[in-house]
């Protein structure tokens, strides 16, 4: 029990708040997104154009399996609650945060970024139709879930590490 994982939809700040939580509490940080496109060496719309979702969703579990490293933290792909393996694998080794960001501001971050298959291919009312599917087990598979909205990407990393510093006593061993 000592990574930490960040999950949640596309756009909630997963990369962007791991980043800055990597250089507070001073721990290394893996993007499972960059990790599978280093792996590769295909870009996410390439893997998903070449090979489908299944192939890539395959590689994020891969990943997570092979993963052996700790003391880390790890922001995962927006889809990784989607298989109930990856699901365990991340309670199991660590502690699993949920960044819970509105659709209306998800919808605003993403829908030009063009390195999102899934919003490419999509409309608004089927983005936002996944969202609220995926939204039960982001909440099931977090130990704590974190509202983004009206905080700053530094006060949501303060929060953060926060909940780190409280837990560490009762359930990881960071040193
Ligand atoms: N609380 C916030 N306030 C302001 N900007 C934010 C906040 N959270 C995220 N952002 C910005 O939104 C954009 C998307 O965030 P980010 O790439 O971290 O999302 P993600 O959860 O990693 O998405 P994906 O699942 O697609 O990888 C970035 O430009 C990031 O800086
Ligand atoms: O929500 C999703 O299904 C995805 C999110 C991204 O992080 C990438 O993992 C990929 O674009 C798929
Ligand atoms: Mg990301």
């Amino acid at each position: 029990m000592n990574r930490i994982y960040l999950i949640g939809f596309m756009g909630c700040g997963k990369s962007a708040v791991g980043r800055r939580l990597s250089f507070l509490l001073k721990l290394p940080f893996y993007d499972m997104d960059k990790e599978i496109v280093r792996q590769t060496g295909k870009t996410i719309p390439e893997i998903f154009e070449q090979h489908g979702e299944k192939y890539f969703r395959d590689l994020e579990t891969q990943f997570l399996q092979n993963f052996k490293n700790d003391y880390c933290i790890i922001s995962t792909g927006g889809g990784v609650t989607m298989r109930k393996e990856n699901r365990k694998i991340m309670r199991n080794t660590g502690l699993v945060m949920f960044l819970d960001a509105p659709f209306r501001e998800i919808w605003r971050r993403i829908h030009r970024d063009p390195n999102r298959p899934i919003v490419r291919q999509s409309t608004r009312e089927e983005i936002e139709a996944l969202h609220k599917a995926r939204y039960r087990d982001y909440k099931q598979t977090a130990h704590i879930t974190i509202r983004t909205e009206f905080r700053t990407l530094r006060q949501i990393t303060q929060y953060a590490a926060f909940q780190v510093n409280r837990l560490k006593s009762e359930r990881f061993d960071f040193n």
